[in-house]
């Protein structure tokens, strides 16, 4: 999948948060949102993402201008292609991780249904076998952000929109969210990451710095290995 922006900029309280941002995260390809705290990646992101309406330009989804989508359609995206890993990880906290990953349940939630097979493969993935019966509010800040990747990963996410993923993970667990996000651009999905981490901006193949005059997105290698 390919998200685009086309001159997008963001006006809150008559202040301008993103200044005409115009930028392509390619299918496949993980893109960096780079820059100074309070630059504006997480709006950006959240533009991106469809979560958020830009004031002016336009957001485009594999072509197809998204602005006049109505909530049905931004619905439709986010529960067929987009996922999110989010700052608050957007877990919910007194579901089990099996749910969190699988997001379906028998009609009085009784049981988790799904694919097996495939959600074990994920949890394996994402370092948490053998965690899918207990509550995500058990797991710790990474063991959470790597579910979140999960669910991203089970639902075959083709574009995946992620704020600060390694903000407050020690290292073991920074390393292992990296590999699990450039995994996922190699399967083919758009990974957009706003981060200030230099390591997870070296893992990344476009870096658009946010904000600031020189605006242009840096392709850091063409292709991966
Ligand atoms: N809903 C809102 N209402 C008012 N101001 C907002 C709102 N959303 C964002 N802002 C402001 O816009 C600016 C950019 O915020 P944003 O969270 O996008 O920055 P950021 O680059 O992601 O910052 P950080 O790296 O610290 O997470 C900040 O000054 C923030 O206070």
């Amino acid at each position: 999948m390919e998200v685009q922006a086309n001159g997008v900029s963001v006006v809150i309280d008559g202040r301008e948060i993103v200044h005409d941002v115009s930028l392509t995260c390619g299918q496949g390809s993980l893109t960096a949102l780079v820059g100074p705290s309070g630059c504006g990646k997480t709006t950006l992101l959240h533009c991106l993402g469809l979560l958020q309406r830009p004031t002016s330009g336009r957001v485009s989804v594999d072509g197809v201008d998204t602005t006049g989508w109505k909530a049905r359609e931004r619905r439709r995206f986010w529960k067929e292609s987009g996922a999110f890993v989010l700052q608050d990880y957007g877990v919910m906290e007194e579901e089990s991780v099996a749910f969190n990953v699988v997001m379906k349940s028998t009609v009085f939630g009784s049981r988790v249904v799904g694919d097996e097979k495939k959600l074990n493969s994920v949890l394996e993935l994402t370092g948490l076998t053998g965690r899918a019966g207990e509550r995500a509010s058990h797991l710790s800040g990474g063991e959470k952000q790597r579910l979140s990747i999960a669910r991203a990963l089970y639902k075959d996410a083709r574009a995946v929109f992620v704020d600060e993923p390694t903000a407050s993970l020690d290292e073991d667990n920074r390393t292992r969210v990296i590999e699990l996000l450039v995994g996922l651009a190699r399967r083919g999905c758009a990974v957009i990451v706003a981060t200030h981490d230099d390591e997870m901006m070296r893992a990344c193949d476009v870096r658009y710095p946010v904000g600031g005059s020189a605006r242009r997105a840096v392709e850091v290698r063409r292709s991966r290995q």
